[in-house]
């Protein structure tokens, strides 16, 4: 008998589970971490972020450094095939519903078709409306072509662009979904304090508002967290029980603190500010 009623009930509770997994997949990250938006769940969500990004560093370090895909007069369209690339990639995956939540930023945001099928906007009650309009795109763009990249490629040409530049894609969204949380960080903080920004978005003080949300502790911990993690996950693992050999890495573990104390936590910072600046508009 019960075991008829379990049978009844089980396609019903698949449903539920799918359409439990669908939804919170569209959910920003602040909710997907049991409906609590706090700083914690908010941290927790960046260092997350981390593994995302040693990854998709990984792959790219597969290429080398392949300096005609960043040639724009190669293609002779006037872009080169990384800029092509992303341009037509993000057209589509706007097209499919993406760049709806605050730290889904495109880089190429001009002229991007609207979504096909209906989106949910659940992200505008949690973050203030103006909050879609943060960016450092830009910035991400120039440190990752001119600096980052020549740290962790070999020199080089193997002529593979398109699996180059799709390696590129990866890193860049990883990079730019992480830096744009800091969003989700600002408002955390504006809630559980606003009595201490509210003076200082009021007067416009920049340097106020970044003193007040730096955590200088946090931030030597996450530069030796991912340089940890960029150990683990990038060695090269081998069965030889006596290899006494010293151990490879596919990236080298300092150029991934060096990425998150030269760029990713300083624009993180960026975004934070700007973010308050809106925040009582
Ligand atoms: O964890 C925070 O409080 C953040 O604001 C994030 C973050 C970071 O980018 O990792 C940025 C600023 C703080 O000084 C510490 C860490």
């Amino acid at each position: 008998m019960l075991e008829t009623k379990l049978k009844a009930f089980l396609p019903l509770l698949i449903q539920h589970l799918f359409l439990y997994h669908y939804l919170s997949s569209l959910l920003p990250i602040s909710m997907a971490c049991n409906n609590k938006f706090t700083l914690d769940s908010v941290r927790d969500a960046l260092i997350r972020e981390e593994d995302s990004i040693v990854f998709s560093l990984i792959e790219r370090a597969r290429f080398p450094y392949n300096a005609p895909a960043y040639d724009p007069l190669f293609l002779g369209n006037g872009f080169s095939i990384a800029e092509f690339y992303v341009r037509g990639t993000e057209s589509l995956q706007a097209k499919i519903g993406r760049y709806q939540k605050p730290e889904d930023v495109p880089f190429f945001p001009k002229d991007l078709p609207s979504p096909l099928p209906p989106t949910k906007d659940s992200q505008k009650v949690l973050l203030h409306p103006a909050s879609a309009s943060v960016t450092v795109n830009e910035a991400i763009w120039k440190f990752y072509f001119t600096e980052l990249l020549p740290l962790f490629t070999t020199k080089g040409n193997d002529g593979n662009y398109a699996s180059t530049v799709a390696s590129d894609f990866v890193c860049l969204q990883a990079i730019s979904r992480r830096i744009h949380s800091g969003k989700y960080v600002a408002e955390v903080k504006f809630t559980d304090a606003p009595q201490d920004y509210s003076p200082a978005i009021s007067s416009n003080d920049r340097d106020k508002l970044m003193d007040l949300l730096t955590f200088v502790a946090v931030e030597e911990a996450v530069k030796k967290r991912v340089e940890k993690k960029a150990r683990l996950f990038s060695q090269n693992v081998t069965l030889d029980e006596n290899d006494s050999g010293k151990t490879q890495y596919k990236i080298n573990p300092l150029v991934v603190s060096h990425l998150y104390d030269k760029w990713v936590m300083p624009l993180t910072k960026v975004v934070e500010v700007e973010y308050l600046l809106l925040r009582l508009s």
